[in-house]
């Protein structure tokens, strides 16, 4: 590891190097200068930077390696950024040095001259000429790639040539490229000491078991490091057209109910309830609730569980890679999840404390309620018998909400196995019992069905608590349809996920924990949200 933090740089610029760009990294100059402040006020401008809410220290440069085909040479480096709270982040970004200003519009990173030639250091992926090698050294991958730099291709992945590219342009943590309007080669950004788990979970569903609702997997670079370790930095996909995501989808679709409630003089108390955590067909949903909600979005929800049991069936049928061979519950895990959720509750305890400046209204409201049930909360989780439970676990996908799922015509494809962002890259590889991925869409519902009363509050006539009644009688024929296709499914396929009064116990517990982990996102990432996860967690806890 180069260890030079940026504050002593020496050099002043105009900087110029009479070295190779081919050499230039051996430069300890040029890396001192390259660490600098500028480095510095680059990064934390960049979206896929994850250290806003902490104070950056400095900047190390920990490994760096060449992507190069026919003497065209890039380097991808991995920046260590240290943080004044004592942690540190892992990032990649490959540069290039352009001397033409018109390839240095966007993200220019340093200005500098080599060998008396002026020039940029620009992030390379805006570069055509770059994200073009990166393609054909997948397309070229061997068999087995013993160099550092390893790319990986699968037998999906042939009978083409480079076309085009262009930056995917979604909102994301990390940079999407699409190549011929046909793959997609996702950059990650924060880089962990491991392979990806978006990476292990695309190779293992699409092309070991032939799941077909998750884009195919094409290819991949990893990164061998200093300590031998693999590490993702890239990974190739079909690109899956679609209308949008499954979030955006039922946003619209709920609209469309709660304006239904005015349109066809629906009394909200009337409404026919139904069991929590119940087991429904769609026969089962009563004609006046069918005709207030639609019939659409039940056959939508039967879709969704049926293809989230086709993905948790094909993750539970792996019989030699350990990685992903099914187990049960034991102690060690009932260890490791108490302690994690007893440590990330008293991270929100402190984190709403120190936040409740920002809440006010029904969130403040809750917000202290949900102080002054600290203790209750608390004993929910330290209430977990591992021995009562039957069922068994299996790798997830970990952050699983309508946002990571798209829509293509009648059905849906799923995203982005890369885990819950807060949790380390260890944490994430943990396999856990597959209702916690239902947990997390039906989080998901919930979020949906209050962001839909709280983005058109306006335009709905009724008052505030009886749109949040008429919600959650919403809420409980969405999970009952989704629980009547979905453990059916996975019931046929022998997958173990535990009895029933188990199955409704793991639901309600990963749901606190899931709404837990939510109030700290919203509180740091948008606090006018918390009042979301918050609800969640009292009608949890008050039910
Ligand atoms: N293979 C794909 N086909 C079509 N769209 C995709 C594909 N992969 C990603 N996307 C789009 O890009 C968005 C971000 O992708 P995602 O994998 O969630 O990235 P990140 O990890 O950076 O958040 C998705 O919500 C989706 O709209
Ligand atoms: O960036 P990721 O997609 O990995 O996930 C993070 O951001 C999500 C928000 O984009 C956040 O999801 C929460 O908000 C969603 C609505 O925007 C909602 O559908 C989810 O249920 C809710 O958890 C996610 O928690 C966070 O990890």
């Amino acid at each position: 590891m180069t260890k030079i933090p940026s504050k002593q740089t020496a050099l002043q610029p105009p900087f110029n190097f009479t070295d190779k760009w081919e050499e230039l990294l051996d430069n300890e100059n040029f890396i001192k200068v390259f660490l600098s402040d500028v480095l510095e006020d680059y990064i934390i401008k960049q979206r896929w930077y994850g250290g806003k809410a902490s104070q950056l220290k400095y900047i190390e440069l920990a490994e760096y390696f060449r992507i190069q085909q026919h003497g065209e040479v890039y380097y991808g480096l991995i920046l260590e950024v240290n943080f004044t709270e004592a942690f540190y982040q892992h990032y990649f970004l490959p540069i290039a040095f352009v001397s033409d200003e018109n390839f240095a519009h966007d993200d220019r990173i340093l200005p500098i001259s080599i060998q008396d030639q002026q020039g940029f250091i620009i992030d390379a992926i805006n570069l055509e000429a770059f994200r073009k090698v990166v393609f054909e050294r997948i397309l070229t991958a061997v068999p087995k790639d013993k160099t550092r730099v390893r790319y990986h291709k699968s037998e999906l992945f042939k009978d083409c040539k480079y076309e085009s590219s262009r930056f995917m342009g979604m909102e994301q943590s990390n940079t999407s490229i699409v190549y011929n309007e046909k793959y997609v080669l996702k950059f990650f950004r924060r880089i962990y000491a491991d392979r990806n788990p978006d990476y292990e979970m695309s190779r293992f569903l699409s092309d070991k078991k032939d799941f077909k609702n998750t884009p195919a997997y094409l290819g991949s670079i990893q990164i061998k490091d200093q300590e031998n370790i693999n590490i993702t930095i890239g990974l190739m996909q079909e690109m899956v057209e679609n209308q949008g995501d499954a979030w955006e989808y039922m946003l619209t679709e709920f609209h469309k109910v709660f304006s239904n409630l005015e349109y066809k003089k629906i009394d909200i108390s009337k409404l026919p309830r139904t069991e929590d955590f119940g087991r429904l067909q769609i026969t089962d949903v009563p004609p006046e609730i069918i005709d207030w909600v639609g019939l659409n979005v039940f056959t939508k929800i039967q879709t969704l569980a049926e293809r989230t049991a086709e993905m948790h069936i094909a993750l539970g049928s792996e019989f030699e890679d350990t990685a992903f061979t099914p187990t049960h519950f034991n102690g060690d895990y009932t260890v490791w999840l108490k302690n994690r959720l007893l440590y990330q509750f008293q991270n929100r305890l402190n984190t709403i404390e120190n936040s409740l400046h920002k809440l006010d209204g029904l969130a403040l409201e809750l917000a202290h309620e949900f102080l002054d049930k600290k203790n209750e909360i608390r004993k929910r989780f330290v209430n977990f018998d591992w021995t009562k439970l039957k069922g068994e676990r299996i790798r997830v996908h970990g952050d699983y909400h309508l946002g990571q799922v798209l829509v293509k015509d009648d059905d849906f494809y799923i995203l982005d196995f890369e885990g819950e962002p807060e949790s380390t890259i260890r944490d994430r590889k943990v396999k856990q019992p597959p209702l916690k991925d239902v947990a997390g869409l039906f989080r998901s519902f919930h979020y949906a069905i209050y962001a839909t009363i709280f983005n058109n509050i306006e335009l709905y006539k009724q008052e505030q608590n009886h749109l949040f009644e008429a919600g959650e009688v919403l809420y409980q024929y969405l999970k009952g349809v989704f629980l009547g296709t979905y453990i059916i499914k996975i019931q046929e396929a022998n997958l173990n996920i535990g009895y029933n009064q188990e199955r409704i116990f793991l639901l309600k517990y990963a749901m606190l924990e899931k709404a837990v982990y939510e109030l700290g996102y919203e509180l740091n990432s948008r606090p006018r949200w918390a009042v979301i996860p918050l609800k969640g967690i009292s009608n949890i806890i008050n039910n």
